[in-house]
């Protein structure tokens, strides 16, 4: 579904991601890890074609469809939860309104306030970044800190809904601090030093 080979990125001369090679075949649900400044949004700006590399390759399947969370999550700010929903999925014709009604309340949002985005707090602003990331159906899912500023309810409610993504089929790239011991990763990689690596499970 994705190739990524001998992939480098430099920004202002200064190497972030140097010769990376990753392979995702479907079907993976994957956890990377790395410190501050490590290339993991990087990574993923470059998966979706926000950026371009300096040198290497991306090859993704025909018509990969992509949802992906990176850094802070953009909406139109003067609006609701439900236009704004509404909006990004209709840009492919793919609202499917019972799923996303579904989603919000698994995550305790209420679809139908009149309350505008840029009055969410952060984790109610970030929770409609996960669904805007999911709500598609897509294959391929990247979540960049995905559970920054969730409280521990919405916290577990994230962990079994990637894990029923997973078992469905979809494939789900998480980057993030804090490892979750409830999802059940098949595969960890560490960004070190422009470098990534497939850690050892237990
Ligand atoms: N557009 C840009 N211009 C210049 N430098 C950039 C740009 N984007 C990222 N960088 C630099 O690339 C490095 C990697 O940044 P990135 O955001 O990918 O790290 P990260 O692993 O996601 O970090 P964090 O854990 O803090 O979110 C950092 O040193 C950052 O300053």
């Amino acid at each position: 579904m994705l190739d990524i080979q001998d992939l480098s990125i430099s920004f202002h001369k200064q190497p972030v991601l140097q010769h990376i090679s990753f392979h995702l075949d479907g079907h993976e649900c994957i956890y990377i890890h790395g410190i501050n400044g490590s290339g993991k949004s990087t990574l993923f700006k470059l998966i979706c074609d926000i950026i371009k590399p300096t040198s290497g390759t991306i090859t993704k399947k025909n018509d990969l469809q992509i949802g992906a969370l990176i850094e802070n999550p953009g909406f139109l700010e003067n609006e609701t939860l439900a236009y704004n929903l509404q909006f990004l999925a209709s840009l492919k014709n793919q609202y499917d309104s019972s799923y996303i009604e579904s989603l919000c309340q698994q995550f305790q949002l209420d679809l139908h306030s009149s309350m505008k985005l840029k009055n969410f707090s952060v984790g109610m602003r970030q929770k409609a970044g996960i669904i805007q990331a999911i709500m598609e159906n897509q294959e391929l899912i990247l979540l960049d800190e995905p559970t920054r500023g969730l409280d521990q309810t919405s916290i577990h409610t994230f962990c079994q809904l990637i894990n029923q993504l997973h078992d469905k089929g979809h494939t789900i790239v998480i980057a993030a601090h804090d490892y979750l011991p409830d999802i059940h990763y098949t595969h960890i990689y560490r960004l070190e030093e422009g470098q990534l690596f497939l850690d050892e499970m237990d």
